[in-house]
């Protein structure tokens, strides 16, 4: 049974949707990456699954929800830009929020040494928050969405604001919690997803344009790309492919063009035949395995 059903799920601002009538549901043990590009809903998404704004429409449902309970209890969350009290240690600040929570002493206390532990915080734990590495503070904060023991740890952009020694604390952690914890996090980071998820929810503009499996994505959008390098005028050439018949995105980065297509075998004879009558200053052209990331373009142009 599903863990968590979403239906029809709407947030209007100003008459516009941020978040366009989305349906999901996933199953419990699961670590699922909610992934878009900035803009696309993904904080709106989490911020109506764990309570804290109401939709304009659609519904949440919690396995083993009753009627009239609130959410909030089934649900730990950790924000885009968390704030702490810096004066206070960790363990302080553990064990306020687990009276918060409505903890007893003892049980705040409790909690706190094995969330501590579980985040790998022990040793700082008498430490001032405020003298805490950007990836403590993220563990911290994990930390503090498990302190009412949740069915369901919600991380919103848990890595995006750290350092490479910061997020691969973050990322080992989430590797680690997702043993015995369902975890929903959103990125725009799509190694990040690969990296831990087992699930995708794809979101563009407000609307769920893909989701399934690691496996299931990666079987339906397996195809190549060819990818193409020049010596200048990136520009230039990536207009000119785009406008191929077979071309279905064509992206840039530094010094190379990345192309996905309907049939390769087209798109490779109609860019050779362009280039060999224009004469193109082509330094490399190879045919790839396309990536998550062609998977993403893919989706987000149909
Ligand atoms: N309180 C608000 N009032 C008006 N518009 C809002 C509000 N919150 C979000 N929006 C708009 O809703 C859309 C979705 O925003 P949201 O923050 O959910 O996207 P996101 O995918 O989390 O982006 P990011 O990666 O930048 O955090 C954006 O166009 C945003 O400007």
């Amino acid at each position: 049974m599903a863990l968590l059903t979403v239906n029809n799920l709407t947030k209007n601002y100003d008459g516009k949707p941020a978040v366009n009538e989305i349906n999901f549901q996933f199953q419990p043990g699961k670590c699922i990456a909610l992934i878009g590009p900035n803009g696309a809903g993904k904080t709106t998404t989490l911020r109506m699954l764990s309570g804290l704004i109401k939709p304009s429409s659609g519904s949440v449902t919690f396995s083993g929800m009753k009627q009239n309970d609130d959410i909030r209890k089934y649900i730990g969350y950790l924000p885009q830009y968390p704030v702490f009290y810096a004066w206070m240690t960790g363990k302080e600040f553990l064990i306020y929020v687990g009276r918060l929570a409505h903890l007893s002493k003892e049980e705040a206390n409790k909690r706190t040494e094995m969330l501590l532990e579980r985040v790998g915080l022990t040793e700082a734990k008498n430490r001032r928050i405020g003298k805490y590495s950007g990836g403590m503070k993220q563990r911290l904060g994990i930390a503090q969405a498990m302190i009412h023991h949740p069915k369901l740890l919600m991380l919103d952009e848990p890595v995006s604001s750290l350092d490479p020694i910061g997020r691969r604390e973050v990322l080992t952690l989430m590797e680690e919690l997702k043993e015995d914890m369902t975890i929903l996090f959103s990125t725009h980071i799509l190694g990040d997803a690969d990296e831990v998820s087992d699930e995708l929810l794809l979101l563009h503009e407000g609307k769920i344009v893909e989701s399934g499996s690691m496996e299931e994505l990666r079987h339906k959008y397996q195809t190549a790309k060819i990818e193409l390098r020049f010596q200048d005028d990136l520009v230039n050439y990536r207009a000119k492919i785009d406008n191929l018949p077979s071309v279905v995105t064509c992206s840039m980065d530094r010094n190379t063009i990345h192309v996905m297509a309907t049939d390769i075998l087209s798109a490779r004879k109609e860019i050779l035949a362009a280039a060999s009558k224009e004469e193109w200053p082509l330094t490399s052209f190879a045919i790839n395995r396309a990536s998550l990331e062609d998977m993403f373009m893919k989706a987000v142009s149909n």
